[in-house]
């Protein structure tokens, strides 16, 4: 904190890539407090509360969390079942977890590091629920740090990653807290009891918004970092005979491990530019938000679900790949990218499991597909839906990027149509409306997924059209723009052609194309990865340092391993050499037999 104001860092987007830096691989246990709990007192508490409580968490006087997650309900926020029960008696609510799946069960670095936590609790006053809200809850005595009397707080355990998150269990037993400690931007509890209830149920759940917009930037993150240390390997690593009797070839010049790299590296540039659009747009509405203008709330609720879900499903399916393609090494800690997996796979699931996530924008997108059909104005993101489905391609040789455009704005109409019809059809054979829902839920999903590849490719083309870049950068971010369209409709090609859109001949261009785009690339592939300009540091990596020296560091590293600290393990003397011993004399017993 000191260091970040010696530093003079005043940005949060700063203040973030500096605690990522300093924690690279081991996620920082004040991740949450400075990611999600601060940011959520200052846009869920009154301004009076933020006065009184953003300061004290930005100098760490107070350090917090958010706690929402039960042992039976993570989903499903309206199935929460911690109480925060208001008593006009002594002004304060009492919380309580009543059953054990009541117990909050997830909540980052609430195990031991945490002093307060925003607490989601269902809402009682004057014997009435009134939902879930927030409430700032302390955890932890302030001098001695010791868990307040009416807690149980413990860690749940080792995890797939996350290694340096303490995610917790919190157990309420009629704890309580002053009325003004439940957040009251939105909606209030008076002295005598009465609820005030929000202009909007779900600005509650502004804070996971948020956090999946930030989600969109590590899918970008942590897919460009192992693609840097994937295609940096492949530089240096030289393995069998590309020509018989030749030099072993670089595996970059093997058009397969090209196939496998180079359109992850051109997803890393497209995940990028997506994760800066998507901040925009967040910053927009939710200033529109704050200043009482809701209007676009369900439109941003849709993409950030969307976008968080799409991308971390490719960035990890990607990241895997990377793996693969450094062979053992790959396997090993000492490539880096295991960590990178293990840390941002969660993001699958945690901050809306990504199938949930999906479904949501399923719904806006069906709602919208209505709209559209009665002739109603769409917002601009969606008003792909109205297009003519009886037009096919125009594709070229050239694969231009309106065509490109075009054939994913196609796609994403036409699964949503179907999505759409099914929906119907389910009704009209006399299905209530949640079954004739769920029974077109995987069509949705499906068709949410090309909404969102859409809005990907769209706003790579577009910020390439607009942004003034220098000619031979531009030449190189078109052949990625192109090449992560072309490999996307390759890769879902029976989702492009189900309605004969493109010709057999466009299929066949496409497939040149996204060979011939590998070859383009290959030249200037490491210098598109030394553009990101990830330090050594940071990936943490003996495959994807910058210098190349791969196999000295893979030694070193090696001769550092704990299990070389003695010549001979004590496994040997308490178990390999007793074993030993006990079937030479059994040995000798049954030659003596
Ligand atoms: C350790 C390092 C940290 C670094 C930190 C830095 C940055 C952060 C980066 C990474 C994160 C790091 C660590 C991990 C932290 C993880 C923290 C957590 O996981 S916190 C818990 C997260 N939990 C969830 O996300 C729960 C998911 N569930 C939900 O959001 C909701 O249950 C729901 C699925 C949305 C359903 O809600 P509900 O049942 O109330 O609503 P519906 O009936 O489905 O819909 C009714 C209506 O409401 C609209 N709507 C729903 N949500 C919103 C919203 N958020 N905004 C706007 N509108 C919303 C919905 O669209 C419907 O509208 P309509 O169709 O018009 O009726
Ligand atoms: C690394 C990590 C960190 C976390 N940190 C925090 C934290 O700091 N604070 C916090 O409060 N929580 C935290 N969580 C908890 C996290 O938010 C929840 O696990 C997440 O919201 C998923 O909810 P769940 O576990 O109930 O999954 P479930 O919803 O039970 O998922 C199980 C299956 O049910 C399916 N499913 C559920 N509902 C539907 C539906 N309506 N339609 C179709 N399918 C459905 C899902 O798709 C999934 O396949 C964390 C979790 C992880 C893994």
């Amino acid at each position: 904190m000191d260091r970040m104001e010696e530093l003079g860092f005043r940005s949060e987007t700063d203040r973030q890539i500096f605690r990522e830096a300093a924690a690279p691989v081991e996620l920082s246990p004040f991740g949450l407090h400075s990611g999600m709990f601060v940011p959520t007192l200052e846009r869920q508490g009154t301004p009076e509360q933020s006065r009184k409580w953003v300061p004290l968490g930005k100098s760490f006087k107070m350090i917090g969390t958010y706690a929402q997650t039960e042992l039976g309900h993570g989903t499903f926020i309206r199935g929460l079942e911690t109480t925060a029960t208001f008593d006009p008696e002594t002004q304060e609510f009492i919380l309580d977890s009543p059953t054990l799946s009541s117990i909050k069960y997830w909540p980052g670095n609430v195990a031991k590091t945490v002093n307060h936590c925003l607490v989601m609790a269902q809402l009682y006053t004057q014997g009435k629920c009134h939902g879930t809200h927030l409430f700032l809850v302390q955890v932890r005595n302030m001098e001695d740090h010791t868990i307040m009397p009416g807690l149980e707080i413990g860690d749940i355990g080792p995890k797939l990653g996350f290694d340096g998150v303490d995610n917790g269990f919190m157990r309420f037993n009629k704890y309580r807290i002053p009325r003004m400690n439940m957040l009251m931007r939105y909606a209030k509890v008076l002295e005598n009891g009465d609820y005030i209830k929000p202009k909007n149920a779900k600005l509650t759940y502004g804070a996971m918004v948020m956090i999946r917009v930030f989600i969109v930037m590590d899918a970008f993150k942590t897919l460009s970092r192992a693609a840097v240390i994937a295609v940096r390997y492949s530089a240096v690593r030289r393995q069998s005979e590309l020509r018989p009797g030749g030099e072993e070839a670089q595996v970059m010049d093997y058009q397969t491990q090209q196939y496998k790299l180079f359109p992850l590296l051109a997803t890393s540039y497209a995940f990028l530019l997506a994760a800066e659009g998507m901040s925009q747009i967040y910053a927009k509405i939710s200033s529109d938000i704050e200043r009482g203008n809701l209007e676009d709330m369900p439109q941003l609720h849709a993409l950030a679900c969307g976008l968080k879900a799409f991308c971390t499903w490719v960035a990890c399916e990607g990241i895997e790949v990377c793996r693969m393609s450094c062979g053992g090494h790959g396997y090993s800690h000492a490539s880096g990218i295991p960590k990178i997996y293990a840390n941002i796979v969660g993001a699958c699931t945690y901050e809306g499991e990504n199938t949930v996530m999906m479904l949501q924008t399923a719904r806006y997108l069906s709602k919208c597909y209505i709209r559209g059909q009665r002739g109603e104005s769409l917002p601009e993101l969606i008003q792909y839906l109205t297009t003519d489905l009886n037009v096919k391609s125009t594709l070229g040789e050239d694969c231009s990027f309106e065509s490109l455009v075009a054939a994913y704005s196609h796609r994403a109409a036409r699964m949503v149509a179907v999505a759409c019809k099914l929906q119907q059809t389910n009704k009209k054979k006399g299905m209530a409306g949640h079954d004739a829902w769920n029974k077109s839920t995987v069509p949705f999903i499906a068709a949410t997924k090309a909404h969102c590849h859409l809005f990907i490719v769209r706003n790579f083309v577009t910020i390439l059209s607009q942004k003034k870049i220098d000619p031979a950068t531009h030449n190189v971010l078109s052949q990625l723009c192109t090449l992560y369209a072309v490999y996307g409709i390759v890769e879902n090609m029976g989702e492009f052609m189900q309605d004969g859109y493109f010709n057999q001949d466009q299929v066949s261009i496409l497939n040149r194309k996204v060979l011939a785009l590998l070859e383009d690339i290959r030249p200037n592939a490491v210098a598109l990865v030394d553009a990101f300009d990830y330090p050594d540091h940071l990936l943490q990596s003996c495959l994807g340092r910058y210098d190349g020296q791969v196999y000295e560091a893979l030694y070193e590293y090696s001769k550092s391993s704990p299990l070389n600290n003695t010549d001979i393990h004590s496994s040997y003397y308490n178990y390999i050499r007793p074993m030993m011993q006990k079937r030479s004399e059994s040995k000798n017993i049954s030659a003596k037999l």
